[in-house]
């Protein structure tokens, strides 16, 4: 399936666009794509940017979708499955784990449902790190015509199914850090990335 990478945040906590910041010489979310890469299940990588970003992603070498839309990750999950079903993770997450991301696949195509979302025992979702079928769309353009922008809340009221996460090997875990603030880049010095 499609591995649909979001980039069109404005990085307000960070200042400045956190996905080009340098982690070993090497920008932010090309980390991210390389590791979505590696995933068996995931046949072609698209970015979802926002205009500005466009070119400097295809600078990069890969294929963007520019998402118009430009009102959360919402509108960057409902503009990458215009494209088909797709695995679909932040452009922030430079320790995604290929094997976690086919776990996820796996059950998403078993379970034949809209979503398929890693959830921890809280009941607290990672639906930047979870796959999502075509499917989905009504309840997403719902959503997005009503103003409900917040995805958790769609995810819910989807037939969703849930992968839950401390049920899986504890290491797996850090596949869900995400970089939101400079000292989160500090925390990834010193270690293999
Ligand atoms: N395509 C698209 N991606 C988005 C949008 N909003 C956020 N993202 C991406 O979703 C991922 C997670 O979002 P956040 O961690 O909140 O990033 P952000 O919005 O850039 O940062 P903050 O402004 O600090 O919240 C990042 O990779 C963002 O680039 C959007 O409107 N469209
Ligand atoms: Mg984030």
């Amino acid at each position: 399936m499609i591995g649909a990478v979001l980039a069109g945040g404005r990085s307000r906590r960070f200042g400045g666009d956190k996905l080009l910041v340098r982690i070993d010489g090497k920008p932010l979310i090309l980390h991210t794509i390389e590791r979505v890469e590696l995933a068996r299940g995931v046949d072609e990588i698209v970015v979802i940017s926002s205009r500005e970003n466009a070119d400097m992603i295809e600078a990069l070498g890969y294929d963007v979708l520019v998402d118009t839309l430009m009102i959360g990750p919402i509108g960057g999950i409902y503009t990458a499955l215009s494209l088909g079903d797709a695995f679909v993770v932040a452009g922030d997450m430079p320790l995604i784990l290929p094997e976690f991301i086919d776990f996820i696949i796996d059950r998403f195509l078993e379970a034949k449902k809209p979503a398929c979302v890693p959830r921890w025992a809280n009941g607290y979702l990672e639906p930047l790190h979870a796959a999502y079928s075509q499917d989905f769309l009504p309840l997403l353009r719902e959503k997005i015509e009503e103003g409900n922008y917040a995805i958790n809340r769609a995810v819910r009221e989807s037939d969703a199914c849930y992968v839950d996460i401390e049920e899986l090997p504890e290491e797996w875990r850090e596949s869900f850090f995400n970089v939101n603030t400079r000292g989160d880049v500090e925390k990834l010095k010193g270690r293999n990335v």
